[in-house]
């Protein structure tokens, strides 16, 4: 089979995904990092009333608008409380928060003000600079208005919208409910990181499921570990129905290539699944796996650690977004710039772990590749800012030569 380009291999793995239905209404504290449903408009206005800005005294601003000027002052108006109107000619304490009184349309810092008592005994205030009309208040709904757009659907709840949905009098949201996702390793020669090995037998820790349970641990997900699966077609094959009964993506590693042990393909077929084998032109990561197993989508990542990781934040993360209502295209990256050249040969694109060199002046930022290639190796991520996305057209890589820059923060979805 021709090798498929990475866009194309991106375009299949979006075609094969929908949003999934079902929403729930939760409570703001267990909104975070959820999927907003539906977009969602101010309940109430922000702020919520007119208010104070600073400390200081509430006034007609005609009444201080030749300053100095003495006003007497008996009113107060504090955070939480009611206050009294203000006739005219008069001034009232007021503090930050704390409501304007009707009639009064200004404040004046205290720090432009002095307290004074007049000849008769009454507190007063002496005005010290002129009063500007809405000087130093908030009005009610200057930020946001009741019914007027704020949240949008397919939105990761994060700080901003939480602060946002408060402030306008939103208690609950509608999320989409959580994604499913189940998640397996193929292979004989695995054991979990600390199981003993079997005498004499060489064993290979698995580090792709730790690999996906922590690009898997958010909150708009839900992930099942299927554990580890040997090279045998039924157990795999007793494996991915249990997964595709329940989840909306199925994620494998492993079983992919063209050899004997190699039964992924089998064990969807016996099932009914529908499979497609790629190989993209990607390096690493070219076998790619997707299908679909009932009503689940089905994503089969090379087992090479770092060819797993590639294909798991790249085709992973994009199938992930679809299910989950946010927007998803194909992972677009920042223009960046080789810092040195790069050996390869045209055909296929590179997916090379990168440092951001620190800037010197203006420009595209630059990227040192980090470590030797090769697609089990993980330690050259550790130093990495990101993936550097290098074309599969290109013949050379010099120094200066455009890429796209995937950082680690817009592949795990939290940038
Ligand atoms: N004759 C060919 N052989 C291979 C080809 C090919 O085109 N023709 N492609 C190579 C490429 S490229 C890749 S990538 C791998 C993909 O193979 P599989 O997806 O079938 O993966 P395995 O054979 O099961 O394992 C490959 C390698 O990775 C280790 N591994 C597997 N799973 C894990 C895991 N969960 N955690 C850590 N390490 C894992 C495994 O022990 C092997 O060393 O095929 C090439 N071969
Ligand atoms: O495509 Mo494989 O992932 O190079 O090792």
């Amino acid at each position: 089979m021709a090798p498929v380009p990475v866009d194309t291999a991106f375009e299949a793995a979006l075609a094969l995904a929908s949003p999934v239905e079902g929403t729930e209404r939760v409570a703001l504290p267990a909104a975070p990092g959820r999927i907003l449903a539906t977009d969602s408009p101010a309940a109430g206005p922000y702020p919520a009333f007119d208010h104070a800005a600073v400390d200081g005294y509430a006034l007609r601003a005609a009444d201080g608008a030749e300053a100095p000027v003495v006003l007497p002052c008996t009113d107060l108006s504090l955070p939480g409380s009611r206050p009294a109107p203000l006739a005219p000619g008069r001034a009232a304490r007021i503090f930050t928060g704390a409501p304007i009184p009707d009639g009064a349309d200004s404040v004046v810092m205290q720090e432009a003000c002095a307290a004074v008592t007049l000849p008769d005994g009454t507190p007063a205030v002496r005005i010290g600079t002129a009063a500007a009309a809405g000087g130093n208040l908030r009005r009610a709904g200057e930020d946001m208005r009741p019914g007027e757009a704020l949240l949008t659907a397919g939105s990761l709840l994060d700080a901003r919208h939480l602060a946002a949905a408060a402030a306008a009098d939103i208690g609950a949201l509608e999320v989409r409910r959580r994604v499913r996702v189940a998640y397996l390793s193929c292979g004989n020669e695995l054991l979990p990181p600390g199981a003993p090995a079997a005498a004499g037998i060489p064993a290979a820790r698995d580090s792709n499921r730790p690999m996906l349970a922590a690009l898997l641990a958010r909150p708009w997900i839900e992930a099942r570990d299927l554990g580890i699966q040997p090279d045998q077609p039924e157990r795999l094959q007793a494996a991915l129905a249990e997964a595709a009964g329940w989840a909306d993506l199925v994620v494998t590693s492993g079983g992919m290539s063209v050899g004997e042990t190699d039964h992924l393909p089998e064990a969807v077929a016996r099932l009914e699944g529908e499979w497609a084998a790629l190989q993209v032109a990607m390096k690493p990561g070219k076998p790619l796996g997707l299908g679909r197993l009932g009503a689940a989508v089905l994503l089969g990542l090379p087992g090479n650690p770092y060819a797993a990781f590639v294909g798991a934040v790249l085709f992973g993360g994009l199938v992930l977004r679809r299910l989950s209502g946010q927007p998803a295209v194909r992972p677009p990256g920042r223009r960046a710039l080789l810092a040195e050249a790069v050996s390869r040969r045209p055909g296929r694109t590179d997916f090379l772990p990168v440092a951001l060199v620190p800037a010197q002046g203006e420009g595209p930022p630059r990227l040192q590749v980090l470590g030797p290639g090769g697609s089990a190796r993980l330690a050259p991520l550790l130093a990495a800012d990101g993936l550097a996305e290098v074309a599969g057209d290109l013949a050379a890589a010099p120094a200066g030569t455009p890429v796209r820059f995937h950082s680690f923060a817009e592949l795990f979805g939290t940038g």
